[in-house]
């Protein structure tokens, strides 16, 4: 089932005024809500809500009533949110890639491994991860940021696909890492390759849906965590994910498009934490939060 965006374009202060309104109309109801920019110097903005197709038709009408009451002239548009596949994605190049100092290839590749690589060698298969999609690319520039500068004592990977982002902290530093996935398919696949690389004694895997195990609060508090997962399963994650950071530790989100940040922004600044740079990469955002 396909996602849907309802929204209405206007200005920005109308905006400000629309969001109220659709807050107080989906409070109840769990639905992510925000107001984009378009066009800065023509003040134009849209104001959405982001809703599963089947409830769209219901949706709709209570989003017409909540506009009555002063934006009743506004049209109310729709976007199919296109699903990702993440397998196909990752399938997408075989080619080695360069992130940072991180050289992601796969076995037929072992010879383009340069004396200063740091090299992860996974082949595409059962599990997204390769390093060609932007978001991975991004997380392994950003651990390679955030372990060099800050204290990483422990960290912990949140939706480790083939395992990818765990073997990339473990090769910068030989500290002890959880990965989980909720696909257990995932799960096996990372095992596969902390095994090829050389580090499994290094990372734990276990399958888990978000913090649903007993494993987090075993393992952690984490130094450092790393989430590539998609913007509204990071929303709604952000009170736990924010639990289980240590005091001084460090968060890197991905799997979040460019017109979607400032809604995952709102809800870690909610969670007491703060934004500390963010990498654009092909459309999508990976962002560095930290626990002042
Ligand atoms: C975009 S892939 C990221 C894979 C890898 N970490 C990377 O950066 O390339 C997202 C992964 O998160 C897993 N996932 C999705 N929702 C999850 C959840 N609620 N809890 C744990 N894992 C989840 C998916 O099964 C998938 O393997």
């Amino acid at each position: 089932m396909s996602e849907i965006r309802l929204y209405v374009t206007t200005t920005e202060k109308d905006a400000e005024a629309i969001l109220d309104l659709m807050t107080l109309a989906f409070e109840e109801d769990d639905l992510a809500i925000a107001t984009t920019e378009i066009d800065e110097k023509k003040d134009i903005w849209e104001a959405s809500v982001y809703l599963m197709g089947n409830v769209e038709h219901e949706v709709c009408g209570r989003l017409a009533d909540a506009l009555k009451s002063g934006f009743g002239h506004l049209s109310i548009h729709r976007e199919v949110i296109p699903d990702i596949d993440w397998i196909a994605k990752s399938l997408e190049g075989l080619k080695p890639v360069r992130a940072g100092r991180f050289l992601v290839h796969g076995s037929h590749d072992r010879d383009k491994v340069q004396p200063n690589d740091i090299a992860i060698e996974i082949d595409a298969g059962q599990a997204f991860g390769t390093g060609h999609h932007g978001t991975t690319a991004g997380c392994l520039e950003m651990i390679e940021q955030v372990v060099r500068s800050r204290r990483v004592r422990n960290a912990m990977d949140l939706g480790t696909g083939s395992g990818v982002l765990a073997l990339a902290v473990r090769k910068l530093k030989p500290v002890p890492v959880l990965a989980t996935d909720i696909d257990p398919i995932a799960t096996r696949v990372a095992r596969d390759n902390v095994r090829r690389n050389g580090v499994a004694e290094g990372i734990m895997l276990e399958t888990a849906t978000g913090f649903h195990s007993t494993v987090f609060r075993k393992h952690g508090p984490f130094d450092l965590i790393i989430a590539n997962i998609l913007a509204r399963p990071l929303m709604k994650m952000a009170p736990q994910l924010a639990a289980h950071l240590a005091p001084g530790g460090s968060v890197i989100l991905s799997g979040i498009l460019a017109a979607q940040r400032w809604k995952v922004l709102a809800a870690y600044n909610g969670a007491h934490l703060r934004h500390v740079r963010t990498i654009w990469r092909n459309g999508w955002v990976t962002i560095h939060l930290d626990r002042p």
